[in-house]
């Protein structure tokens, strides 16, 4: 691969928040990145603001939220790591638009959260929560009532996706009846089986976990009406995005006992870093697992995701392979080792094209070889080329110039 890029590495500057694992400043580092800026926590919108117009690769987790302001502001940015797998605290399209791919780990973490969520089924079963506040207040309960195995009891699960399945087949191996429900036609994995609607799994299920991603339908997908569907005193679980449940609905179930637990991870509204205070309705109900947004963060984990999101972010940055990106056309590129690389990302429109190929020839530089992928409102073309510094630079001139271009860079 290219070590040089138009802009010289060293001074690429890349702002990493919330803490992403040291792996990836290593990886940074050693592809010859050397202005890595670590934050501990998200940034207040000002600051954001005001790092982000500087920075040329950002990377975050779940709580930044780079909306279409924010990256009105990020004039410099080439590319955005999300260093999790959700990617709805990103506006995907305006950063499409501004021509900046976006980039996850899908599967990173997927382990980690089944493995909590499984042993959170056990504990709410065994009414634990209640049993362990009990006991730190001095209490004891000694009882069998209410305290149920798993083997034998439904678990119904809502988005039977990358981490729905794993959930799925570790409780399977605890003897639990697997029920799932998803909008999509899904493949069952083992004896799971698919319910007949989310009704139907709620009517059944002992315990419901949430696996949705965070869109326009799933928000607030998980009410009143949803809870009072439950069997009475079933669990539910919520390790997916704390806008799906509505949290005063869930309180209130938790408090007349329509839910017999729950076990929550992610909340509509979540402290900014570690110094900020936690205030949720479900504080202080004994029969509630509270955890702060932790059901990726294992260490095997996030130095996996440090790994991945990084590589993806300097392939990129090196290379312009667009591969995986969540929002941009995917472009998988040869190394381009003897060769100019040329990156122009542009409004898909009739002509760009032939503009472009008009360009080499009019400056009379040969194409050794040229990469198109297009998404219904942009496209993103990568030609190599044999010529000077110089040459390439003024066909980038001229390709910036195209109506339509969002951006242009060189690779050399
Ligand atoms: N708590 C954490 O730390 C943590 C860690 C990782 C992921 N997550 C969250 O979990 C979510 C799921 O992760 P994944 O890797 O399994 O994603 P995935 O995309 O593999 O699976 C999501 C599944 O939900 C289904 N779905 C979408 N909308 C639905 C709806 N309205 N009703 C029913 N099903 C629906 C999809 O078809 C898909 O099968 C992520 O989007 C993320 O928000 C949380
Ligand atoms: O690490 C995070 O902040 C988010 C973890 C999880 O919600 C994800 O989407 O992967």
């Amino acid at each position: 691969m290219s070590a040089q890029t138009s802009y010289p590495k060293p001074d690429i500057r890349v702002l990493l928040l919330e803490g992403v694992s040291p792996t990836a400043v290593e990886s940074f580092r050693n592809a010859g990145y050397s202005q890595v800026q670590l934050y501990d926590k998200s940034l207040p919108p000002e600051k954001l603001r005001e790092e982000i117009a500087a920075a040329h690769i950002v990377g975050i987790r779940s709580r930044t939220q780079l909306d279409a302001d924010v990256l009105s502001h990020a004039r410099r940015l080439i590319a955005v790591g999300c260093f999790c797998i959700g990617t709805n605290q990103v506006d995907l399209d305006a950063a499409e638009l501004a021509g900046i791919p976006v980039f996850n780990a899908p599967y990173s973490n997927t382990r980690s959260v089944a493995e909590l969520v499984v042993a959170e089924a056990i504990m709410l079963m065994r009414g634990i929560p209640q049993k362990n506040a009990q006991c730190h207040r001095g209490g004891w309960s000694k009882s069998a009532a209410g305290s149920h195995e798993v083997r034998g009891k439904t678990l119904g699960i809502v988005g039977y996706g990358h981490i729905g399945t794993q959930v799925g087949v570790i409780a399977e191996s605890l003897g639990m009846q697997v029920i799932f429900h998803d909008i999509e036609t899904k493949l069952s994995l083992g004896n799971a089986r698919t319910a007949g609607g989310l009704d139907d799994l709620l009517a059944r299920s002992d315990v419901v976990t949430l696996h949705v991603p965070e869109t326009t339908a799933t928000q607030g997908m998980f009410g009143a009406a949803q809870i009072a569907r439950m069997k009475r005193g079933a669990h539910l679980i919520n390790a997916s995005r704390g806008t799906v449940v509505d949290i005063d609905a869930l309180a209130a179930a938790l408090k007349s006992g329509q839910i017999g637990g729950a076990a929550v991870d992610v909340f509509p509204v979540e402290p900014q870093g570690n110094a900020d205070p936690f205030v949720s309705p479900l504080v202080g109900l004994d029969n509630v697992i509270l955890t702060p947004h932790i059901g990726g963060s294992t260490l095997e984990a996030q130095d996996n995701i440090g790994l991945e999101v990084a590589a993806k972010l300097i392939r990129y940055s090196d290379n312009g392979s667009t591969l995986s990106a969540v929002n941009f056309p995917e472009v998988t590129l040869p190394e381009h080792t003897g060769s100019l690389r040329l990156l122009h990302i542009h409004r898909n429109m009739p002509g760009v094209l032939s503009q472009v190929n008009d360009v080499f020839s009019r400056l009379g530089v040969n194409i050794d070889g040229q990469f198109l992928r297009t998404h219904p409102k942009v496209g993103y073309v990568v030609i190599d080329v044999t010529a000077t510094h110089e040459q390439a630079t003024q066909v980038r001139d001229e390709l910036a110039r195209i109506p339509g271009t969002l951006r242009t860079r060189i690779l050399y």
